[in-house]
């Protein structure tokens, strides 16, 4: 059985240490050592006792195998940051154990321990997958610098993945606001509702139309959680083919007759801790909605050709733009994964439904893009700004922000702008009723009076409804 060094235990009440036990510790080696895990392979006692009794207080979980079978079932149980492996055990040697070990699945960096510090070893970890070695006899001091190295890689190797992930997202994340604005009371009880959410762990929807914010809600959700320090993992599952999906969501092992493997982090790995945003999940391949129904009953999921499996913390954020029980009664969704992902629903109005809306964000759309493109902001008209608010918006705030990047470079707003087409949806009462107005307004050239006359209705109606719409 493998024995588990548990952080209260006094590792001096075991046999003394052999390597460097008075080297004395001095100042932090790197922020992520305290939250690490740390498994720790060898078949020495001795080195046992010196490795354990370096580590004890420094990492967050340390756990000790006295040999691979050992070791093999403490992976199967747990996800580790940092392996310390020995080369020379009886059996199997460190280095053909690890090579064996990343074609089953192990997701840990691993350092190599070796006294015999040779071409040909040195080579077949490296192959193996070892991140570094630490040479036999070796100090705390160099033991504690090697596993902040690999620490350190890995969170760039993490950090550079989720930029990655960010640039493909092909949205000018840079410039967006980083909160739903507006003033309208649907508006405010969307932002309550995020609140709300992200004071759970629990996988919430996002319902709304095409660019009506879904994504900045998701993103206001992670800023507003707990899990704001971990990654925002965003994936488009529209119009990529269930391999390349997959790949991406769950990543891949492959190891080919050459005894070489390849592995490919999935951006389930990259989102740990954080949030993975799934942009049009009602797009989501059957394939990957069976593996994540596995994953949310489980709490565990497998890569691509891997035999083991990984525990993961993720909070599921969806979007979508289409009913997503309509998917499920079309039979294209899965009804129990429909069930585990909706735990909480937020929808977001469209933008011709929180008219009120319209005039911050033309205000704020042409301030920042003025200030990003070096253009002075163009007149807004009263006439263009009624137009603008008796518009539908089909494209909604996206559709808006492009509107006021093509006046800052046209100089203007676009004369014909807001000549809506008549689509045969059903609108609310209160929409269809601004547009009545500003549409009258429009064609009385902005006299309320008049406007008022023709409606039928009081001066001030017109006047407060103005003022309300923030003209
Ligand atoms: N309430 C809002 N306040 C500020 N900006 C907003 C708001 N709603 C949307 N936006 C902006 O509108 C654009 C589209 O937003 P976003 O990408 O979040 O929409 P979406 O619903 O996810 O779109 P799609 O369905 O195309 O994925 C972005 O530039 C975003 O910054």
């Amino acid at each position: 059985m493998s024995r588990t060094i548990n952080m209260t235990s006094d590792p001096s009440k075991s046999a003394a240490p052999t390597v460097g036990a008075t080297d004395v510790l001095v100042g932090s080696f790197t922020p992520e050592l305290p939250k690490a895990s740390v498994l720790v392979i060898d078949d020495e006692p001795g080195m046992r006792n010196f490795l354990s009794k370096a580590l004890v207080g420094h990492c967050a979980t340390l756990d000790v195998a006295t040999n691979t079978e050992e070791a093999a079932n403490l992976l199967d149980a747990n996800s580790y940051d940092i392996v310390l492996l020995d080369n020379v055990m009886p059996k199997q040697n460190g280095v053909e154990w690890l090579a064996d070990q990343r074609r089953i699945g192990l997701f840990s960096d691993v350092i190599l321990m070796t006294a015999f510090a040779d071409l040909d070893t040195a080579i077949a970890a490296i192959r193996a997958g070892a991140s570094d070695f630490l040479l036999k006899p070796f100090r705390v001091n160099q033991l504690l610098n090697a596993i902040a190295r690999s620490l350190a890689r890995a969170q760039l190797l993490r950090q550079n993945a989720v930029l990655r992930h960010e640039v493909e997202a092909g949205k000018d994340l840079l410039h967006n606001s980083d909160a739903l604005l507006g003033s309208s009371n649907a508006i405010k009880s969307v932002r309550a509702a995020i609140a709300k959410a992200a004071t759970t762990s629990s996988h919430v929807v996002i319902r709304g139309e095409v660019g009506s914010g879904k994504q900045i809600a998701a993103r206001m959700l992670h800023s507003n959680s707990s899990r704001a320090e971990n990654p925002f993992v965003w994936l488009q599952c529209k119009g990529m083919n269930e391999d390349t999906l997959q790949t991406r969501l769950f990543g891949r092992i492959e190891s080919n007759s050459d005894d070489h493997w390849q592995e490919q982090d999935g951006m389930l790995r990259d989102a740990a801790g954080g949030i993975l945003y799934l942009e049009d999940v009602e797009m989501l391949s059957p394939g990957c909605q069976n593996l994540l129904v596995e994953l949310l009953t489980t709490g565990r999921f497998r890569p691509i050709g891997a035999k083991r499996s990984v525990a993961i913390d993720v909070q599921i954020v969806s979007s979508s733009t289409q009913s997503l029980q309509q998917a499920v009664n079309d039979n294209r969704f899965r009804a129990d994964l429909f069930y585990m992902l909706n735990v909480i629903e937020i929808t977001l109005p469209p933008l011709r439904e929180r008219g009120e809306d319209i005039v911050e964000l033309i205000r704020y759309f042409s301030e920042s893009l003025s200030a990003r493109l070096g253009l002075s902001q163009p007149a807004l008209p009263p006439v263009t700004r009624r137009r603008m608010l008796a518009y539908r918006w089909p494209g909604n705030v996206m559709e808006l922000r492009n509107t006021v990047e093509r006046a800052l470079i046209n100089g203007g707003y676009d004369p014909r702008l807001g000549k809506t087409a008549a689509t045969g949806e059903i609108e609310s009462l209160a929409a269809v009723e601004q547009r009545h107005i500003l549409e009258t307004l429009d064609a009385c050239g902005g006299n309320r009076a008049e406007a008022a006359r023709r409606l039928g209705v009081a001066r001030k109606t017109i006047d407060r409804k103005c003022q309300a719409w923030g003209l």
